[in-house]
C-alpha cells in the first residue's frame, strides 16, 4: 500500500533528486541523512521521514543506496510517466517555461502552447507548437491532459482557467496574480516569485537597519 505523503515532504523532493544526482555524477554509491540535510540546510530527522515515506530506511553505517533513492523518488515524482501539460497564453513567461527543458525530470512533460495571437500561433517553441486557444478542447481530448498552466495576464485568467476545467483539466499551475474560482475536485498551484522576492528585500532592509546601529 502506498504511504501517504504530505505537501511539504512532495515540495522538498525535488531538492533531494537534484542532489542525489549530483552526487551519482561524482561517481558516489551511499549517502546519509545527514549529508543531506548538511548540504540543503535542512533538519537531518526531517529528512529521514521524508526519505521513508518515499523509500525506506537507510542502512547504518552506509546510509542510503544513491541509485536506488533517485529511482524511488523519480517514481514518486512521477518520472518516466510524465503527466502531460499545456501552457495558456505563449507570452515572455510562457516561453521560457516552454523554453526550460528541466521540468521533464520532475514529471512533467509541456507538450503544446495556446494563445490568442495572431502572431504567435503556429509559431514553434523549444521544437513545442503554439496553437489557437480554440483548438484546445480538441488537442484535451485527443492527448490526456493533466496539467494547465496559466501565463496570461490577470484579466483572461479566469477564463483561460475555465477553459481547462470544462477540458478535463484538473491540476493548475496558475502565475497569473489573480485567486481561480475552481470547483473543488481541481488543485491549483499558485506561484509567485514576487513572494521570494518580497523575503529577500526584507532581508536587505533588516541588514540595512542593523549595519547603520553598528
Ligand atoms: N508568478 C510570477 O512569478 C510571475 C512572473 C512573471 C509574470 N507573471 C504573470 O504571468 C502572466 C504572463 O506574463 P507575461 O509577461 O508573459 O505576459 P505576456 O503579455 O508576454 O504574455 C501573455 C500572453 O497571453 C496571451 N493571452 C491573452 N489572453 C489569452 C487567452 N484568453 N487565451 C490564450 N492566450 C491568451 C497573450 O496573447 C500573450 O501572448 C501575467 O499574468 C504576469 O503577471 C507571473
Amino acid at each position: 500500500m502506498q504511504k501517504t505523503i504530505s505537501i511539504q515532504t512532495l515540495r522538498r523532493l525535488p531538492a533531494y533528486l537534484h542532489y542525489l544526482r549530483v552526487l551519482k555524477g561524482r561517481g558516489t554509491a551511499n549517502v546519509s541523512a545527514t549529508m543531506i540535510a548538511g548540504e540543503l540546510k535542512l533538519n537531518d530527522v526531517q529528512v529521514r521521514k521524508d526519505l521513508a515515506v518515499v523509500s525506506g530506511s537507510g542502512r547504518p553505517k552506509t546510509g542510503y543506496e544513491i541509485e536506488k533513492l533517485i529511482s524511488d523518488i523519480e517514481c514518486c515524482l512521477g518520472c518516466g510517466n510524465a503527466d502531460t501539460a499545456v501552457i495558456i497564453g505563449a507570452g515572455k513567461l510562457g516561453c521560457a517555461l516552454l523554453t526550460y527543458k528541466g521540468f521533464l525530470e520532475y514529471g512533467i512533460d509541456i507538450v503544446a502552447a495556446f494563445d490568442i495571437d495572431r502572431n504567435i500561433i503556429d509559431t514553434t517553441v523549444n521544437g513545442k507548437q503554439v496553437f489557437s486557444v480554440e483548438k484546445l478542447p480538441a488537442f484535451c481530448s485527443e492527448f490526456k491532459i493533466n496539467i494547465g498552466i496559466i501565463t496570461v495576464g490577470a484579466n483572461d485568467a479566469q477564463k483561460a482557467c475555465n477553459m481547462l476545467i470544462e477540458n478535463g483539466v484538473t491540476a493548475i499551475w496558475n502565475f497569473a496574480p489573480v485567486h481561480l474560482a475552481v470547483p473543488s475536485h481541481v488543485l491549483v498551484q499558485d506561484e509567485n516569485l514576487g513572494s521570494s522576492l518580497a523575503i529577500l528585500s526584507k532581508h536587505l532592509a533588516v541588514k540595512s537597519v542593523s549595519d547603520k546601529k553598528s
